[in-house]
């Protein structure tokens, strides 16, 4: 640790830029500005943003900056300006500082950083760069170069195809490959796309830095590359600029085309997110003309957005690597990459991956209006036409429910159908990541002295207090922090609490036909491989709790447990909801009586004692 930072060894490993560098162009300070927010205000107006309010990260807009950068562009060809992060030429005289290494880190390093198991092999597909007058082949160097580099990095990587389309592609491939010294146990080949698909090649991942243009062949290759991910693999592609939301709105036809994109990865792989980077996409192109006459603020050229660039997964499990917390992701960039690697990183680390796990605004908009049904859609926040009924109308007594249901919770007021109930406490909740529940539940299931001793209260609290669900394919738990937790289960049909759209009496433990898997309702991961919406809500839509009927004073609270267990112990679920139904003694109450007779054992070993004395 002590020889990291001693200047002598970063000579002699060629470091040339301390870590301090790395600092100094956080992500955030292009949005950060007087200018931006001004922006921000001009084009966010009714009745646009009335769904969906309208984020600043997205649309972030520093003319000055984009001036700056536009005058480095190399003017003699002026569609290099149009690529991503394309605009330093290689004579830069800074190649760090380059909006392209910014680009090609966030492209890279969210999906590698958090693929399971480690990636060993990529594809890096150089698509269309020759089609799209990228030119030169020079800029085609710098860019794989600029894209080896970041994947080098990572210690589990050794093979790294780069799949070109033409002789040019591949001569520009090897000689990135020549300058790429950074690792040399990395087999770097260049491979023409044909010969790739002649042989039977499979990868962890595979990067599209471009979209394909041919729309025709979309769908098979998209296909293609999803057969040629291994089980466990991920594809990212950048899907394009990020536009306004009022450009949307007007020129929609042209957007949709981001749409179409997500659409067929959609189609093709288990779940897909998206994600908005502040990459510098240029519009100096006939595109600009269209956006420059429907908002005067675009008529200074060139205008800059952000790009979006969309992650898909061949398993569900994938994703949920995508919600950890930033300490996770610090100590992934710890592990998984070379020191010379981290050092290298301009932007990229755990509080930029944290800034990337919610898709944008504008995708929860165009999915909510074009696409999502009500019930994807129905959770903007908290609506303020419910009224919320707090916990001091309340109160804990014992439950109606049975001889050994234990404490229940009544109503101290009238409390009308789909009323928010303990709002105030519900974003309060205990949560268990993931990462936590699966840690523990091992614990548990292989450690006999743990699952007995003081952590079984854990247990206790998290399984049979908290709820079970899956938003992002792994299950975590959550426990509400007051004593809402003992409401109990409403046996047969007869629970008052629920969704708002949802009939509690809808499926019951008795009616519930286990054989046939879990009713579509019940399901708590997200299915639908899309549904960007809800992922920007995921917390709230896993905290609600809602009145299903009007509840009278005095009247027992009852929830549906149905679902309690998330779909991983759905059948035990519903198995021991038939048997506390029916008396048998519950989680809780179990615990409680073992608790009790292990109490009374003590105590009357103490009084032997005394009494032998
Ligand atoms: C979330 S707690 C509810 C509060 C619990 N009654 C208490 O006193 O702590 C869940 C536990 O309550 C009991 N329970 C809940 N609903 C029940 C019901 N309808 N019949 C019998 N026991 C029930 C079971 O012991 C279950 O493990």
């Amino acid at each position: 640790m002590g020889k990291k930072w001693s200047p002598y060894f970063k000579h002699q490993l060629g470091w040339m830029n301390g870590p301090m560098n790395r600092t100094q162009f956080p992500l955030r300070d292009a949005y950060d500005t007087p200018d931006s927010l001004q922006f921000v205000r001009e084009i966010n107006t009714p009745p646009f943003h009335r769904r969906i309010p309208m984020n600043p990260s997205w649309i972030g807009h520093n003319q000055t900056t984009i001036n700056e950068e536009y005058k480095t562009c190399t003017s003699e060809d002026e569609a290099i300006c149009d690529i991503t992060g394309a605009s330093y030429s290689s004579q830069s005289s800074n190649p760090q500082l380059s909006p392209r290494k910014q680009f090609h880190e966030m492209l890279v390093h969210p999906l590698l950083l958090n693929l399971d198991p480690e990636p060993e092999s990529v594809a890096l597909v150089m698509w269309n760069y020759h089609n799209q007058r990228t030119q030169g082949y020079t800029t085609l160097r710098i860019e794989m170069f600029s894209l080896m580099n970041e994947i080098s990095k990572y210690k589990s990587v050794n093979k790294v195809f780069i799949v070109v389309e033409d002789s040019h592609s591949t001569r520009s491939c090897h000689a990135a490959i020549a300058q790429n010294r950074l690792r040399h146990n990395v087999f770097f080949h260049c491979i023409h796309v044909v010969d790739f698909e002649r042989q039977t090649i499979t990868v962890d991942t595979v990067i599209l830095p471009n979209w394909p243009q041919n729309k025709d062949e979309l769908d098979s290759e998209l296909e293609f590359w999803h057969n040629r991910l291994s089980p466990h693999g991920a594809l990212v592609a950048l899907l394009g600029a990020t536009y306004p939301l009022q450009y949307i709105m007007e020129q929609r036809e042209i957007v949709n085309e981001r749409w179409h994109r997500i659409e067929q990865l959609n189609k093709t792989f288990a779940r897909i997110i998206d994600y908005d980077i502040p990459a510098f996409f240029y519009h100096t192109s006939n595109r600009h003309q269209l956006i420059s006459s429907s908002h005067p603020k675009f008529s200074q050229t060139p205008s800059m957005f952000p790009v979006n660039i969309a992650v898909a997964f061949k398993s569900l499990d994938g994703v949920a690597h995508w919600r950890k917390n930033e300490a996770h992701y610090n100590l992934a960039l710890r592990n998984r990459l070379t020191m010379n690697g981290i050092d290298d990183l301009l932007v990229f680390d755990g509080a930029s991956m944290l800034t990337i796990q919610n898709p944008p605004s504008h995708s929860a908009w165009f999915f909510c209006e074009g696409y999502g049904s009500d019930s994807d859609c129905d959770f903007h926040g908290y609506d303020p036409e419910f009224p919320n009924i707090p916990m001091t109308d309340l109160y804990v007594g014992k439950s109606n429910a049975g001889e050994h249901a234990g404490r229940g919770v009544f109503a101290n007021v009238d409390i009308p159908a789909f009323s928010n109930i303990g709002l105030e406490t519900t974003t309060q909740s205990i949560h268990f990541e993931w990462m936590t529940t699966e840690l523990h539940r091992n614990m548990m299931e292989e450690t006999p002295e743990y699952a007995v001793g003081k952590a079984q209260i854990v247990h206790v609290y998290a399984e049979a207090y908290g709820y079970a669900s899956s938003p992002f394919g792994k299950q975590q738990e959550t426990v509400m922090s007051h004593f809402l937790t003992f409401v109990n289960h409403g046996c047969n049909g007869t629970s008052n609490l629920g969704e708002r759209d949802v009939d509690p009496s809808l499926h019951t433990e008795w009616s519930v036909e286990i054989q046939y898997g879990i009713p579509e309702d019940l399901i708590t991961k997200l299915t639908v491989p899309y549904n960007p919406s809800a992922d920007r809500d995921v917390v709230r839509h896993s905290t609600n709790c809602v009145a299903a009927r009007d509840i009278q004073k005095g009247e027992e609270l009852y929830d549906n447990y149905m679902n309690f267990g998330g779909d991983e112990y759905f059948e035990e679920m519903v198995l021991s909801l038939r048997d506390e139904c029916s008396g048998t003694l519950g989680l809780v109450e179990q615990y409680q009586s073992q608790s009790k007779l292990a109490e009374m054992n003590r105590e009357n070993e103490g009084l032997s004692h005394r009494l032998q004395c």
